[in-house]
């Protein structure tokens, strides 16, 4: 469907960006270079002080002013994508080659270098288990979902009405108490030129050729006769018959391995009469939260602020595959942090803040004292630069030098690793997304996906020797960037539909641009 009745759907369906919709205009290049810093510094126009509060359209048409209006549609996706292929094969983006990573990375790697180290430190899944079904939510399955059963697993009514046996018009038979209903055993074989009622779902009785729907047959005043409604024809034989095994068969592969089990996998199982499922072990991740600015409620005072990461972090971390056993704040002081790192029995530790160079940034020291090895120090990437992953020592050994009992130590006798986010809060989401995602998706046993590409609805500029991740929105006309997306904002990313990949280059407006997914649940 197209045109305006096309449109007037798709408005109803995503009323937010109706506003826009009758006046979406085409979009100007921009003139001047990106400037990056300037566009990270962008503030509201009007001066800092109380304000009526805006409409939910004003505050939308805000966001999307960047580019003057998102076109008239919109839509979501739920589908992970890793991005890593080509260079696995050696393809490498960005015009840069796809070099093996330095044992310790001497300078800051480009973005899709960086993804790839942390794909391959990710490479190898912690292992797997057999769960009960609804605890596997979330996880990845090990081994292909075999059906326990043929779908339907007898011959089913579709509809309310009467199964009926050749062509009417039909004896209809009294119902014995229950016969006919879902749940029951079929009802007696029909003979030919009989019926008997049925109810959607009801397994058909033997003899039965097609189901007459009610609303189509017309029962005699005595009840004992059924004929089809003037003008409705004889159902031919299968008609709103689900026949067994229509579905599947019993042993049929439902579902391959490396499939994310997701609600509508746990109903799939259900139906299927499976109730325990094999699946890879999610890694287990403990976001620490660092800096002494932070508070944990109410608005910023005495210049101190909220933190933002420790509620949003954990949600995305999730997505990636991983279960967050907890979230720590922690002070701006080393040992408390070698500390930390010492007793966490994660598989994944994911820090924030303190990866620069400033008085408080402790990351670096900690990590030396600990002897942990840097896989990435630095990414080639706006925002997010001082970004790192680190591999750090056994568990045994932390849980050993704790006096903690070894049977503490992460399950995983694999290597432990540490993301290093930055604190800048858009920051800290490029890094998950760049070193995060690829490494927990991995280790989770997610199969690594195609990179996910729509046009650029507009010119992106690129940043010489950088790669840029931008916050858009994803109408029909291809990927817009949204507003405030400075290294410390999150109201571009908070109405985010996806991070576009904006290479060193830029792309021109009508060219693919690869698209990360923001995690929404
Ligand atoms: N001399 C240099 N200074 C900085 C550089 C640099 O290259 N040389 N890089 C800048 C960039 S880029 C970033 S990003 C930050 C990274 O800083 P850190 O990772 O060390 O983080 P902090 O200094 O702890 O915090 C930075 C900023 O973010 C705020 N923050 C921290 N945690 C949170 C949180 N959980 N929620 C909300 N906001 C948070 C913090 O208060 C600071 O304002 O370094 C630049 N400096
Ligand atoms: O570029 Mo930092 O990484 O300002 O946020």
């Amino acid at each position: 469907m197209t045109g305006p009745e096309a449109e007037t759907d798709l408005l109803a369906a995503y009323p937010y960006l109706l506003p826009r919709a009758a006046t979406a205009e085409p979009v100007p290049e921009p003139e001047r270079p990106f400037d990056y810093e300037a566009a990270a510094s962008e503030e509201p126009a009007s001066a800092p002080g109380p304000r009526p509060d805006p409409s939910f359209d004003q505050v939308l048409d805000d966001a999307f002013g960047l580019v003057g209006g998102a076109s008239s549609a919109s839509r979501s996706r739920n589908v992970s994508r890793g991005a890593i292929r080509d260079l696995d094969e050696g393809l490498g983006r960005d015009g840069e080659p796809a070099v093996p990573p330095p044992a310790h990375p001497a300078q800051e790697l480009g973005w899709p270098q960086a993804r790839a180290v942390a794909a391959r430190a990710g490479a190898r899944p912690l292992g797997t288990q057999e769960r009960d079904a609804a605890e596997a939510l979330g996880a990845v399955l090990a081994a292909p979902l075999a059906a326990a059963t043929h779908l339907p697993a007898f011959d089913t009514s579709a509809m309310d009405g009467w199964s009926v046996a050749g062509p009417g018009p039909w004896r209809l038979r009294t119902p014995a108490e229950g016969e006919g209903l879902a749940g029951r055993p079929a009802a007696d074989a029909l003979r030919d030129g009989e019926a008997v009622r049925i109810a959607t779902g009801a397994p058909l009785p033997s003899g039965a050729t097609a189901v007459l729907r009610r609303e189509d047959g017309v029962v005699c005043a005595d009840g004992t006769e059924l004929a089809c409604r003037p003008g409705i024809a004889v159902p031919p034989p299968g008609r709103d018959i689900r026949p067994r095994g229509q579905e599947c068969r019993s042993g049929d592969a439902l579902l391959p391995a490396g499939t994310l089990v997701t609600p509508a996998v746990l109903g799939l199982a259900a139906a299927a009469g499976v109730d325990r499922l094999t699946v890879h072990r999610r890694p287990t991740v403990e976001l620490l939260v660092l800096g002494d600015e932070l508070l944990t409620e109410g608005p910023p005072r005495d210049g101190r602020i909220r933190d933002a990461l420790g509620p949003m972090l954990p949600g995305w971390l999730a997505a990636y595959g991983a279960t967050v056993t907890g979230v720590r704040r922690v002070g701006d002081d080393r040992a408390a942090l070698v500390a930390a790192l010492r007793a966490s029995r994660a598989d994944v530790v994911v820090t924030t803040g303190a990866t620069a160079s400033g008085p408080a940034d402790f990351l670096h020291p900690a990590l030396a004292d600990l002897g942990a090895t840097l896989l990435v120090d630095g990414v080639r990437v706006r925002p997010g630069h001082p970004m790192l992953l680190a591999v750090l020592p056994s568990a045994e050994a932390g849980a050993v030098a704790n006096g903690a009992a070894a049977n503490e130590a992460a399950p995983n006798a694999a290597a432990r690793h540490l993301v290093g986010l930055p604190g800048n809060p858009f920051a800290a989401a490029v890094g998950a997304a760049t070193l995060a995602e690829p490494l927990l998706r991995g280790l989770g046993g997610s199969p690594a996906a195609e990179p996910y590409r729509v046009p650029a609805g507009v010119a992106f500029p690129g940043q010489p020797g950088h790669t840029r991740l931008v916050p858009v929105a994803l109408p029909e006309r291809g990927a817009v960037p949204l507003r405030y997306d400075g290294p410390a904002m999150l109201r571009g990313l908070a109405l985010a539909e996806g991070l576009a990949v904006v290479p060193p280059g830029g792309v021109a407006a009508g060219a693919p641009v690869e698209v990360l997914d923001v995690p929404c649940g």
